[in-house]
């Protein structure tokens, strides 16, 4: 390990980048509260604002995974496909296994330029994470407390806000709805069973109302589905803390660019093709750990140096300030104030370690994991079961989406409509 490599493993280095963080993206909250009046005045140069002031806070993120650790991206995709991306709104459908995964996301945002504008469907309780989740809120992010019920109104509102966003976005779209673990998918596993579904092993099953209202509500904005699925090399684990001890990881993503034409629009329908849709990312999951590649070509794009450079500007910006105010505390020797300032710091960087907590599967939620929800909703699938969904019909129609697997795999790549076939289960 070189000089440079050590550097970036020494603490007081961390805690320059999350004082910089920190205290740049505190900043640029305020700036982004400061655009309140602007949004009654004139809508769409506020968000076009909010999108650049995001940018300011993301690519300090992506700057630290592209820069500081040095971490690779390959992209796996169709030549064809290619000049789409950046130019047209899309939903993202992305498997969730990693603790970066999402960062990942947002460096392939930042190669497309559509990183200050990028959106999820996220859990509502990232919405309260400070710098992040703050700065969502101005960015119109989708949030939900994953219970269909108590979500569907909202969802469907700020689904329906977004039809007239004036920048190119991604949507991206965790179905799985928490991230993989042992426990999780063998509970999941136990809801395919039961609905007759075929078992999947990378992934758990898909939460389906979702995807399918996105898709319902954003249709005629939105143009593509972006099936990707992300992979680390030699069976990487990569994470945050990793990433600041400039540890250098290879992403692999894998994406296929479906024309959102060719999703079903009725619901039970949509609900099936990305069931369907699962399944063979298990299939190219299953690939990737045998081959340990994707199919296809590679074609990687460029990083692109403004996220370092907003990142040295945020540096350069902050650190001068921070010396000052050191130099001053220790002249004037007050033991006082040295103690205020020592806690202060250290109550900051406890504040910031509970963020990077945030992105830790180990310290995950419960979410996917408790026999009683299951139980739950296998009452809830009986009721659905009486209204036409029937175990039995599921089970056919997966059996019909099995049948017609390849053909689908060599529809798509012609933009055909998804089985058709499989829609005349009349599920
Ligand atoms: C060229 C480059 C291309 C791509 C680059 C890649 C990416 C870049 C793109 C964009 C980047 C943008 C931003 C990234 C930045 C940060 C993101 C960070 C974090 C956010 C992530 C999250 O917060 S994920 C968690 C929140 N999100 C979700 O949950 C979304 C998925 N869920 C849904 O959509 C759900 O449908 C729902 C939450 C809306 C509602 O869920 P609910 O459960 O109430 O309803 P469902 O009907 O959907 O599900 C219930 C049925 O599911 C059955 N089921 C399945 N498994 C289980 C189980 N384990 N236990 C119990 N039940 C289960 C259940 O039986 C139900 O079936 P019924 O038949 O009875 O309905
Ligand atoms: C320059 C960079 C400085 C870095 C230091 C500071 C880092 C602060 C990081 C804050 C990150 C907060 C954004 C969190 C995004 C987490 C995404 C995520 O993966 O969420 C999990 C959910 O999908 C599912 O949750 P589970 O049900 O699995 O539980």
């Amino acid at each position: 390990m070189g000089l440079f490599g050590l550097l970036k493993m020494q603490f007081v280095c961390h805690l320059i980048i999350c004082y910089v963080f920190l205290v740049s993206g505190l900043i640029v909250n305020f700036l982004q509260l400061c655009t309140l009046p602007l949004w009654s005045i004139n809508k769409q140069l506020a968000r076009k604002v909010n999108c650049r002031l995001a940018y300011c806070i993301s690519s300090q993120m992506v700057a630290l995974l592209e820069w500081w650790s040095g971490t690779e991206c390959t992209l796996y995709t169709d030549p064809a496909s290619y000049p789409f991306y950046g130019k047209e709104d899309a939903i993202v459908v992305l498997n969730h296994n990693f603790e970066i995964d999402f960062l990942c996301g947002w460096t392939f945002c930042e190669r497309f330029g559509v990183l200050g504008s990028s959106k999820v469907l996220a859990k509502k309780e990232l919405a309260y994470v400070p710098v992040i989740g703050w700065m969502w809120y101005f960015l119109e992010i989708v949030f939900c407390k994953r219970k269909w019920e108590e979500d569907q109104k909202t969802v469907v509102q700020s689904l329906q806000r977004l039809k007239d966003y004036p920048e190119n976005f991604w949507f991206l779209l965790y179905c799985e709805g928490t991230r993989f673990t042992q426990k999780k998918h063998k509970i999941s596993m136990e809801v395919a069973e039961r609905k007759g579904l075929p078992k999947l092993k990378y992934h758990l099953l898909p939460r389906t109302k979702g995807f399918c209202v996105t898709v319902q509500h954003l249709r005629g904005k939105v143009t593509a589905v972006y099936d990707s699925t992300l992979n680390f090399r030699n069976n990487q684990t990569p994470t945050l803390l990793g990433i600041l001890n400039g540890k250098k990881y290879h992403a692999d993503l894998y994406v296929r660019r479906i024309p959102l034409d060719s999703i079903p629009e009725n619901e039970s329908e949509c609900a099936i093709w990305l069931h369907k849709l699962y399944q063979e990312k298990d299939e190219l999951q299953e690939k990737y750990s045998v081959t340990g590649r994707f199919p296809g070509p590679t074609l990687s794009p460029p990083r692109r140096p403004w996220a370092l450079l907003n990142w040295l500007f945020w540096i350069c910006l902050l650190l001068f300030p921070l010396c000052l105010l050191l130099l001053q505390l220790f002249h004037s020797g007050s033991a006082f104030t040295i103690c205020t300032t020592v806690l202060l710091c250290f109550a900051a960087s406890l504040g910031v370690r509970w963020m990077i907590g945030q992105t830790e599967i180990n310290r995950g939620s419960s979410y996917g994991n408790k026999e009683g929800q299951l139980n739950n909703n296998a009452q809830v699938s009986k009721v659905t079961n009486k209204d036409s969904r029937t175990t039995k019909t599921s089970a056919a129609c997966t059996a019909g989406i099995k049948n017609n697997h390849e053909q689908f795999s060599t529809k798509q790549e012609g933009n055909t409509q998804l089985d058709q076939d499989t829609g005349s289960c009349s599920c």
